[in-house]
């Protein structure tokens, strides 16, 4: 049964609204096998709590700019909700929610003690100055205060924030709770008690789950990744020092290929000091598009939702895709790849390494202490190899996709949680 919710986005369909049926999918297809009765399936279809914003922004010329903002928990049986915040012009509710429902199902399926949220804001970053985006990041928080906090509601990095976004708004919620409160927030500077390896978790566990699902030594593999921000860099990064070679990656500037293989490294520097790779002095220009359809042995889609679809699914040569973002591929194209014998290791399983490093972190806040690098690692890699383990071998015993397997596994895991708590009142 796929579930239908009404959404507040009016046609035409969005990219946000495409996301939340994808996710509302992927939900019906789990209830199916797990033979979940109507009632909790809608109880699981809709978010908990979900607040619209209109954030105020005094820009430097002094005009005043307002900007939409939002905050949904889709769930929180298991314990307080957990998502990152996302600043991108094309955040809407509907995309908001679907990134929240995804939550949701992955700390279920890492076996952490979380529910799923995610927070956005309608606004392109780049094109405010720093002190424009501290203020709409503080004004933001206030809006959003009532849901958030240590043991309600913890936000993160995701597309278009980092460090300094968590060391404001972890700021500004301790300005108006008059002490300092580190764990309202993950992935924040080490300075303000963020966790030792939080940076480049999400991409440490992106690389620990595509080396295990390649099944074979990784010299020689060939690796196209889209999007190099945070996840995408340290992923193209980690998978080429493990042995591989990434021989093309994109970002919103463009594209570039080197079929003997990028210096990830070398290609980080020239980003970080112009802005994007595009120009890129030691590779040829690739149209974005076509980084899809190289003939790699793993792609890695690390940038947006809805990439992969029914029009590249059928040209795509890669026989392993392992989603760093969240949401790229959708149904059908799911279906296509399926059919084309073509693994792909799902997002909620995939790009956990971040969620599960934000546990370790808050838990570190919580208790006032913290751990070596080295420990936050093993922790990090013993979580994701036995959830892989599970995923795999649900889906070898039942004969699911990998992406089936992972939602059979977290959504029966909050609907379990669900029935033992009952209904109140
Ligand atoms: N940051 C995390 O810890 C984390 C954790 C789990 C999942 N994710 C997911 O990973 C994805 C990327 O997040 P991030 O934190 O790296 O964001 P980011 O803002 O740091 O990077 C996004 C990257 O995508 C690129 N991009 C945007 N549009 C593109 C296009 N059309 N073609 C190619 N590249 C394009 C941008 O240029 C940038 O390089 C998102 O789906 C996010 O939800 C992030």
């Amino acid at each position: 049964m796929t579930l239908v919710v009404p959404s507040k986005t009016p046609a035409p369909i969005t990219p946000g609204r495409q996301a939340l049926d994808s996710a509302l999918h992927q939900l019906g297809q789990a209830g199916d096998h797990l033979g979940l009765d109507d009632g909790l399936r809608l109880m699981l279809a809709t978010p908990r709590r979900s607040l619209t914003v209109s954030v105020p922004v005094r820009r430097e010329n002094g005009r005043l700019d307002v900007v939409q903002g939002f905050r949904v928990q889709h769930n929180v049986s298991r314990g307080p909700a957990k998502g990152g915040i996302r600043f991108h012009p094309s955040a809407d509710l509907d995309e908001v929610t679907a990134l929240a429902m995804w939550m949701t199902w992955k700390c279920a399926l890492v076996g952490i003690p979380y529910g799923g949220a995610k927070g956005g804001v309608a606004v392109a970053p780049e094109t405010l100055t720093t002190r424009e985006l501290e203020r709409l990041t503080r004004r933001y928080v206030n809006e959003i205060l009532p849901l958030i906090g240590p043991e309600k509601d913890i936000p993160a990095p995701d597309v278009g924030t980092d460090e300094q976004t968590m060391a404001w708004i972890m700021d500004t919620f301790s300005v108006n709770a008059g002490y300092s409160v580190p764990g309202v927030v993950t992935g924040k500077p080490t300075a303000l008690g963020g966790s030792l390896g939080r940076a480049g978790a999400t991409s440490r566990g992106v690389q620990i789950v595509a080396l295990a699902a390649l099944g074979r030594s990784p010299e020689g593999v060939t690796v196209a990744v889209q999007g190099f921000g945070k996840v995408g860099a340290l992923a193209a990064q980690y998978l080429s020092d493990a042995g591989c070679t990434v021989v093309a990656v994109s970002d919103v500037s463009g594209a570039v290929h080197a079929s003997s293989g990028l210096d990830i490294a070398d290609l980080r520097a020239w980003v970080a000091e112009t802005g994007g790779v595009r120009g890129y002095r030691h590779a040829d220009a690739l149209d974005r598009d076509e980084l899809f359809e190289l003939d790699v042995d793993l792609l890695v889609p690390a940038a947006l939702e809805g990439v992969i679809t029914a029009a590249n699914a059928p040209r795509i040569r890669a026989r392993l895709i392992v989603e760093g973002a969240n949401g790229p591929t959708t149904p059908e194209a799911d279906e296509i790849l399926a059919e084309h014998g073509t693994t792909v290791v799902p997002d909620i399983l995939a790009n956990a390494g971040g969620v599960i490093v934000s546990y370790l972190e808050w838990v570190q806040n919580m208790q006032a202490y913290s751990w070596s690098a080295a420990e936050v690692e093993m922790r990090l890699r013993d979580l994701m190899e036995s959830a892989y383990g599970e995923v795999k071998s649900l889906s070898a015993d039942r004969g699911l996709t990998l992406r089936q397997a992972a939602h059979v596994i977290g959504v029966g895991r909050v609907a379990e949680a669900h029935q033992m708590r009952g209904l109140y009142p």
